[in-house]
């Protein structure tokens, strides 16, 4: 972690302010000459990229393939940036040697020289990385707050245990400013104050699954989001098949929508994992679903009981009968069964797999047909005097000949051309697979499904996992049976990605993560959680349960430790009830001190003590969140509902929707209620202890 030291704590400045304001001025003026240059270059590369891109626009249209890749990289240029206007520079690092680099949002460069290094470069690491302990060849690191273009404030930490010399602008942490910052309600990127162990993960070059645990406000979320846009830049499967970040609820994906693209990127898509399987599989808005009706549908038990389902319609059964040109060909038991093992035998999913049992089916009754043919031929050779002499053939013989489309001509006589069709196995094949009967008779015996179908049988099996209500739609609990079930009929989903990043992924069911899996093929993952945050949809209690044993073995498991959300005081609130539900887990170290936590009764009526504690916090000026059980939270909306402040009006949080946000302030309501609301009610209550950044009360 980064030291937090202040000026007082450092020898040879106590006392001379003046000198230090000086000292703080001669170095900004100089770090703005600096930066104004970045700018100057920042505008003059914008300015060039938007004129090649005209240019290219404008080219060659019969390439329109190059013109169109180049095209894609100038607009991606364009807009990185765009987006680097905002706090171009925000840190420098001095090197023992004498050297300096400036670190940025892009890198800039004149000619050789290296204006300004990308955040994500190798370079920049030392920025992060270095510590008093290992200062990795670090003299000195300086912060740059900038207001605009204007360089504002800096504050250096020195690495090498050296005293600050007549350069050095020792001051506050920037990292105390950043997390003791009033909330907005959004979250924003940190790339300025990443701390060592969180850009350890952030950096790491593990190309499968990385998992990120840690308590509540260590940042496993702010190591999610800039991940993704490091991966992006480093990761060569994350550029060519994108980015996608999956988080909990539509709420959380709003509270998390600016971070990316402050940081240059807007390709990255977000997603639920609900909201995956309804895009993908087109389907109606979902209804709610209840915690015990998800966690059921959730069990990876359903895996091979769909697949089941599906096998049901591929077992061998009785025969197939097609009729040809009026005769009957029949594939008899065995062979029926033999020509199903052959499409099951392909591996492919159920309705491709048709395909070859169709054209399999195809075959047979050609050979049927064709065989019938040349017995018929042969049975004609022994006339072929008669039928060249042009005399009239008894009835059977004509009979025969007009079965293998034989025309008389005017003279009565025979020609051959329909049999040698008849014979020739294209042309039959051909005509075959557009015939209607032969289509309905493969139906019968391996009919094409959809998702619908399947889970609608599975449900038949097991009416306990069927929607509330005769008619309802499909609710979101049934979203990923009715993905697996797509998966086994079509195969694998049309869009996957390179690099999947999983936010409070212990929300997640085992058949969800099958799901998500599924839009992951190469597994570079990063996947954050706290599994004694874990609500009572799911309640894994190991990273194994959740993403399987298999892929939890292969995974590297990182840890963080220190919390910069919310102050010890709040911290150790919360510490007996996490000492309950995960006694294995350390609480995490917070990095801020504040005011102890306030506990009062609600004397009968909760709904007004809640909104007089909501009064009082409000003129803290700060963003201010009520978190109760759901259903008390319309009578705690209609009491507080109309009040607000100059941060924002005061929001009415339910529990479940609770996970992964923050607030300057939290009234906790009614927490017995909170605890005895759902299974698992207790972790409910340590997630929304934890979510205040400075003052929690709890009322009840
Ligand atoms: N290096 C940092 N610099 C500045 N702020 C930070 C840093 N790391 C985390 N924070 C801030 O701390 C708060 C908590 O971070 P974050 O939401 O990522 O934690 P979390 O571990 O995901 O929490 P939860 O488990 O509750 O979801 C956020 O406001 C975040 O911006």
């Amino acid at each position: 972690m980064q030291q937090l030291r202040t000026e007082h704590d450092t020898p040879g400045q106590a006392g001379d302010e003046t000198r230090g304001q000086t000292r703080h001025e001669t170095q900004r003026a100089a770090e703005q000459r600096y930066v104004d240059a970045l700018y100057a270059r920042l505008d003059a590369d914008a300015a060039r990229v938007r004129t090649e891109l005209r240019e290219v626009l404008r080219g060659d249209p019969e390439d329109a393939f190059t013109r169109d890749v180049r095209a894609a990289m100038l607009e991606r240029r364009a807009r990185t940036l765009d987006a680097a206007d905002h706090h171009l520079c925000f840190g420098r690092i001095d090197h023992a040697d004498g050297g300096s680099l400036h670190i940025g949002r892009t890198g800039l460069s004149d000619g050789d020289d290296q204006l300004l290094v990308d955040w994500r470069a190798e370079a920049a690491r030392p920025f992060y990385a270095a510590t008093a302990a290992h200062p990795l060849g670090v003299r000195r690191r300086r912060h740059l707050g900038l207001d605009g273009r204007r360089v504002a404030r800096l504050s250096d930490e020195l690495l090498d245990g050296s005293e600050p010399g007549p350069d050095d602008v020792v001051g506050d942490g920037p990292l105390l400013e950043a997390v003791s910052a009033r909330r907005t309600g959004r979250m924003r990127e940190v790339v300025a104050t990443l701390q060592a162990e969180q850009d350890a993960i952030i950096r790491s070059s593990h190309r499968g699954v990385t998992v990120v645990e840690g308590g509540p406000g260590t940042g496993k979320t702010v190591v999610a989001l800039h991940r993704a846009a490091y991966v992006l830049a480093g990761f060569e499967e994350a550029r060519a098949d994108g980015v996608l970040v999956l988080g909990p609820n539509t709420r959380f994906l709003d509270y998390i929508g600016e971070v990316l693209p402050s940081l240059g990127e807007n390709d990255v898509a977000m997603s639920t994992a609900d909201r995956l399987v309804v895009d993908a599989l087109d389907l109606p808005e979902p209804a709610l679903a209840g915690h015990a009706l998800r966690r059921l549908a959730g069990d990876l038990r359903w895996a091979d009981a769909l697949a089941d389902v599906v096998q049901g319609y591929q077992a061998p059964s009785g025969t197939l009968t097609v009729v040809v040109d009026g005769d009957p060909a029949t594939l008899d038991a065995p062979t029926l069964a033999e020509t199903r093992e052959a499409a099951v035998a392909t591996g492919l999913p159920h309705n491709q797999a048709r395909a070859v049992f169709r054209d399999l089916v195809v075959d047979v009754v050609a050979d049927e047909v064709q065989a019938r043919a040349r017995v018929l031929l042969a049975r004609l050779d022994e006339d072929m005097e008669v039928l060249a002499g042009g005399v009239n053939l008894d009835k059977a013989a004509a009979k025969d000949l007009a079965r293998l489309g034989f025309e008389a001509d005017a003279d009565g006589a025979y020609g051959h051309a329909a049999a040698v069709a008849e014979l020739d196995p294209g042309a039959l094949r051909a005509e075959l697979r557009g015939d209607l009967a032969l289509e309905r008779a493969v139906e019968d015996a391996w009919p094409r499904l959809t998702a619908d179908d399947v889970v609608r049988d599975l449900l038949d099996e097991h009416p306990d996992l069927a929607p509330d209500g005769a008619d309802a739609p499909w609710s979101v609990a049934h979203l990923p049976l009715l993905d697996e079930a797509a998966h086994l009929l079509d195969g694998p989903p049309a869009r996957t990605y390179g690099h999947v990043v999983v936010d409070e992924a212990q929300e997640l069911t085992p058949m969800q993560w099958r799901s998500v899996l599924r839009r992951c093929p190469g597994r570079s993952m990063t996947v954050v959680g706290d599994l004694a945050q874990a609500g009572p949809a799911t309640g894994a209690t190991s990273w194994a349960d959740a993403l399987g044993a298999d892929l939890a073995r292969r995974a590297d498991v990182r840890t963080l430790t220190v919390c910069y959300r919310t102050t010890a005081q709040v911290l150790a609130e919360a510490a007996p009830l996490l000492a309950r539900i995960a006694p294995e887990q350390q609480p995490a170290r917070a990095v801020r001190q504040g005011d102890e936590p306030r506990r009062r009764a609600a004397g009968g009526d909760l709904a007004a003590a809640v909104a007089q504690e909501v009064g009082r916090e409000l003129e803290h000026g700060d963003l201010v969140a009520v978190v109760a059980a759901d259903a008390a939270v319309p009578a705690l909306t209609r009491a507080v509902g109309g009040a607000a402040n100059a941060a924002g009006e005061v929001r009415v949080v339910p529990v479940s929707q609770v996970r992964g946000l923050e607030f300057d302030a939290v009234v906790v309501a009614d927490p017995d209620g909170i605890t005895r609301a759902r299974p698992g009610g207790e972790r409910d209550l340590y997630v929304a202890l934890t979510r205040p950044t400075r003052r929690l009360v709890v009322v009840g």
